[in-house]
C-alpha cells in the first residue's frame, strides 16, 4: 500500500495535464490515483500512461469526478472554469485539497468558489505557480509602490497559439500587485484591447497587451515607462515543468490545513 497522498489530474490529456501526471509519476512524495477527462473524452475507459504513449501506470482515465476524488487526498486541476468551478463542489464533498490552476475565470466565477471553501475544500488558486512569477509580483507592487504616476504602467504576456483567454492569469496577478503598490482597484485603472482612436494615454491607467503566437511557453513584462527611462520587470517561462512541480508544492502544503482559500504566496511563504 501507498502511504503518500493520492492526487487526482483533472484534463489529463491536456498540456498541463500530461505534464503535471510525468512530474507526479516521478515524485517520491506523492502518487498518481486518478485521471479526469471531459465525458465524451478518446481517453476515458484507457489507462493514462498509454494514452499518453507510454507505459502503462495502472489509472484507468474516468469522466466521474465525484467517484475519483472520493480515493484522493489532493486533486489538481488545469482545465477552463466551467469545470474547475464542478470540481471544487466536489472537492469540497470530498473534503481534499484543489489546486487551481485555470485562467480565465472571470470575478463571478471566482466568487463561485467561496461556498466550495466554505463546505469542506482547502483550495490553493494561482494564475502562476511558479517561485519566479510569485516573487515578481511581490517585486511589481514595490516598485510600483516607489513611483508615482509619471511612470506609465505596461504589462504585455506573450503565450502559444492555443491559449483561449487574455490576458493571462499571470498578466492579471501582475496587474493586481501594481494596482496594489499605488493603492487603487485594478478595476478602475485597467486599459485592455486598446485599438482604434483610442485617444492619449490617461494618467494612472495599467495597460494589458497579449501577443500570441508559436509555442511560447509564457512571457511577461511589466514595464514602468516615464520620460527619459523605463524600468522592466521579466519573466520567462521555458518549460511547462515550472508550473507543475509549483502545483505538486501546493497539493502537499495543503494537506492538513484548514479548508479555505489560499494562493501560492501562502504556499511559498512570499506573502507580506
Ligand atoms: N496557473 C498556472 O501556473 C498555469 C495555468 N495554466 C492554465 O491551465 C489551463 C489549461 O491549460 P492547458 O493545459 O494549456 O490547456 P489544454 O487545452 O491543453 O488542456 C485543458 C484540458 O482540460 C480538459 N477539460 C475541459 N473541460 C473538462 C471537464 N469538464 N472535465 C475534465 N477535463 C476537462 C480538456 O479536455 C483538456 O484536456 C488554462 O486555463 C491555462 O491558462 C496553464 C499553465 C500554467
Ligand atoms: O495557458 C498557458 O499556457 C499559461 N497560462 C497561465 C496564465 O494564463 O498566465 C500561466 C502561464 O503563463 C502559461
Amino acid at each position: 500500500m501507498n502511504e503518500t497522498p493520492g492526487i487526482a489530474v483533472t484534463g489529463a490529456s491536456g498540456r498541463m495535464g500530461q505534464m503535471l501526471i510525468r512530474e507526479i509519476t516521478e515524485s517520491d512524495k506523492m502518487h498518481l490515483a486518478a485521471a479526469v477527462e471531459r465525458p465524451g473524452h478518446e481517453w476515458i475507459g484507457q489507462d493514462v500512461g498509454t494514452a499518453m504513449g507510454g507505459t502503462e501506470l495502472g489509472v484507468t482515465v474516468t469522466d466521474d469526478a465525484a467517484q475519483a476524488f472520493g480515493q484522493v487526498q489532493a486533486v489538481i486541476d488545469f482545465t477552463a472554469p466551467q469545470a474547475t468551478l464542478a470540481f471544487a463542489a466536489e472537492a469540497a464533498k470530498a473534503g481534499i485539497v484543489h489546486v487551481i490552476g485555470t485562467t480565465g475565470m472571470s470575478d463571478d466565477e471566482i466568487a463561485q468558489l467561496a461556498p466550495a471553501a466554505k463546505d469542506g475544500a482547502v483550495i490553493v488558486r494561482a494564475g502562476n505557480m511558479s517561485l519566479g512569477v510569485n516573487l515578481l509580483t511581490q517585486l511589481t507592487k514595490q516598485v510600483a509602490a516607489a513611483l508615482d504616476v509619471d511612470y506609465d504602467i505596461e504589462i504585455i504576456e506573450s503565450h502559444h497559439n492555443q491559449k483561449v483567454d487574455a490576458p493571462s492569469g499571470t498578466a492579471l496577478m501582475l496587474g493586481e500587485a501594481a494596482a496594489e503598490g499605488r493603492g487603487v482597484a485594478l478595476a478602475d485603472v485597467s486599459d485592455r484591447g486598446r485599438d482604434g482612436i483610442t485617444g492619449v494615454r490617461k494618467p494612472g491607467d495599467i495597460g494589458f497587451t497579449a501577443i500570441r503566437g508559436g509555442d511560447i511557453v509564457g512571457e511577461h513584462d511589466v514595464m514602468f515607462a516615464a520620460a527619459g527611462e523605463r524600468i522592466i520587470l521579466r519573466h520567462v517561462a521555458s518549460d511547462r515543468a515550472l508550473f507543475a512541480r509549483g502545483a505538486l508544492k501546493a497539493a502537499l502544503w495543503g494537506q492538513g490545513k484548514a479548508p479555505g482559500e489560499y494562493d501560492m504566496l501562502d504556499v511559498l511563504g512570499l506573502k507580506g
